[in-house]
């Protein structure tokens, strides 16, 4: 059966989307069916089972003003996300103390909801690392991979 994977971004400037659009390519080129949202909503993300989260880290450590009102919304409510499995891909700068802490966040409230992760999480240091695309790309082999 054809697997669905889920993908959410958090961005400010647009690097993130081109990352998550780039790994909607290759999961589709794989034959994955997959929903990308950039302004994904609760009603968008409850009931899958593979999510996947690319988000960048704004402010002084913090998510994205576009996807910040879904985590705020889902660490206030009581959904139980058991049957989801997700992972997540970091885009941020060593520049700053908070270095990725918005996958911290992510990783944080999921787990709160009973949702599993897969694999550890991606971090790219986007003041050192220019070739985003490609280290995602080869963090997502390790992800399906582990998905089970
Ligand atoms: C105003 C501002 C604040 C930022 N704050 C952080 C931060 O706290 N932690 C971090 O790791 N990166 C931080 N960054 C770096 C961004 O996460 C990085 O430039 C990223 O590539 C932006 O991705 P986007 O285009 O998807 O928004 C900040 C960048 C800006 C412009």
């Amino acid at each position: 059966m054809t697997k669905s994977i889920c993908i959410i971004t958090g961005s400010t400037l647009g690097g993130a989307e081109y990352v998550a659009d780039h790994l909607e390519s290759c999961l589709t080129n794989q034959g994955f069916e997959v929903a990308l949202f950039n302004h994904a909503t609760l009603n968008d993300i409850q009931s899958q089972e593979i999510l996947l989260v690319v988000t960048s880290t704004h402010g002084a450590g913090e998510l994205p003003d576009n996807i910040k009102p879904l985590f705020d919304e889902l660490d206030q409510s009581d959904l139980n996300l058991s049957q989801m499995q997700f992972g997540v891909v970091g885009l941020g700068s060593r520049d700053y103390d908070t270095f990725c802490n918005a996958v911290n966040i992510v990783e944080n409230t999921l787990k709160a909801k009973g949702a599993q992760q897969v694999c550890e999480s991606e971090r790219i240091d986007v003041s050192s690392n220019f070739e985003h695309d490609e280290t995602a790309e080869t963090w997502l082999s390790l992800f399906l991979r582990h998905l089970k």
